[in-house]
């Protein structure tokens, strides 16, 4: 018996008397959670993705008796179409879901082969917004007789728009319960070296492949309207360090390296510089070579294959670029997992020793 088990014996319950309802033997859950997706890329699929995804208070925080008039009216009329032939550009058709869906997966299956040893935690993942939802895959982890569960909402870069997005959605899911499981969140690690370095290294190595050297290497992360950062929202400041850290890491020369903002969605002003205005500028200033990634993306998703490999490198050659590269994601490559897994066996710290 090593340490590991010994711990979850001590745990257990221990002989039920006769008639007592059964008692699971006690695991702990760790709780992989990305953004979302829709099921299809069809009208009804997107709007009802959309209508989740757009509801929700902490991505919109319009009050509602303006928002919903305009969200059931327009958005939900238009955006369904507009955003699915955005998604059937990038949709893993072999599996018939979307790519964040494929590299979250791969990514939950690839932390659980890395903590087999440890029989007491079982590995799940889930979307905030559309399926699999958190709910149904907490329960999962309970019915599997987890007692505790570390939920990790997969965002380096804290925001309220995402990640206590996730954590709310959890821990309402509990609230009807009367059996709570312990839950622990994993916060932040927008400056977490593992992080940083997994990111260098995979700048370097694709950089390495390449048959061009960029001039400018751009880091863009999504936006968020400026009313968020003004009200006190730490992801601004999260980026910005998590470039900071990257362009010391890389020891590259002043101005080489460069910090963007895309994914703006509707009128209000959001974070600057703007991704495709930065990329436009640059062609058009004579700038020939670029290279982006998107270091605030645990996984390859429509922002990032459709907005930047796709549109952004579109914009670039259109004004004057002659080449262009999209840096992937981490995704669920071994630099990748081993991020994930050292924050998960920190943040286990105490549950599984
Ligand atoms: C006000 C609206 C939005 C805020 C705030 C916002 C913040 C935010 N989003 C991500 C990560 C992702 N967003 C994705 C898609 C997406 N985001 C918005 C709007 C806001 N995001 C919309 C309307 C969409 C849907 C796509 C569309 O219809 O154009 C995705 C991709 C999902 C996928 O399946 O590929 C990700 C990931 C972050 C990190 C963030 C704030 C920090
Ligand atoms: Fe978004
Ligand atoms: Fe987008």
């Amino acid at each position: 018996m090593n340490a590991h088990t010994r711990t979850v014996a001590e745990r257990a319950i221990g002989p039920l008397p006769a008639g007592h309802p059964p008692v699971a033997r006690p695991k702990v859950g760790v709780l992989l959670v990305n953004l979302g997706t829709p099921d299809g890329t069809d009208y009804w699929s997107m709007r009802r993705y959309l209508r989740e995804f757009l509801s929700d208070k902490r991505v919109i925080e319009w009050p509602r008796a303006v928002w919903y008039p305009i969200l059931h009216g327009i958005v939900l009329s238009k955006r369904p179409q507009k955003s699915g032939a955005a998604y059937a550009e990038i949709w893993n058709t072999e599996r018939n879901e979307s790519p964040l869906r494929t590299f979250t997966r791969a990514q939950g299956e690839k932390l659980a082969a890395r903590l087999a040893g440890q029989a007491e935690i079982a590995v799940d993942w889930a979307m905030r917004y559309g399926n699999p939802s958190i709910a149904s895959r907490m329960d999962a982890l309970q019915a599997q007789g987890c007692d505790r569960i570390l939920v990790y909402p997969l965002y380096p870069q804290y925001s309220a728009s995402t990640t206590a997005t996730v954590n709310d959605k959890a821990f309402e899911h509990l609230m009807g319960k009367r059996w709570m499981p312990a839950l622990r969140t994993v916060p932040a690690y927008h400056d977490e070296p593992v992080y940083i370095d997994a990111l260098a290294r995979s700048i370097e190595t694709h950089l390495a492949t390449l048959d061009f050297e960029p001039e400018r290497v751009i880091a863009s992360y999504h936006g968020i309207p400026q009313s968020y950062f003004r009200k006190g929202d730490p992801y601004h400041c999260h980026c910005q360090k998590t470039s900071r850290l990257l362009e010391e890491r890389l020891g590259w020369p002043k101005g080489r390296f460069m910090t963007t903002f895309q994914s703006r969605f509707g009128p209000e002003e959001w974070l600057q510089p703007y991704t495709d205005k930065t990329v436009e500028a640059l062609a058009k200033e004579g700038v020939k070579r670029i290279a982006v990634l998107n270091p605030g993306f645990v996984s390859d998703c429509l922002e990032t294959l459709e907005e930047i490999a796709g549109e952004a490198g579109e914009i670039f050659l259109h004004n004057g670029g002659e080449k262009f590269s999209h840096i992937p994601c981490l995704n669920d490559s071994e630099p990748g997992m081993d991020v994930i897994e050292h924050m998960v066996r920190r943040e286990l710290r105490g549950w599984v020793d």
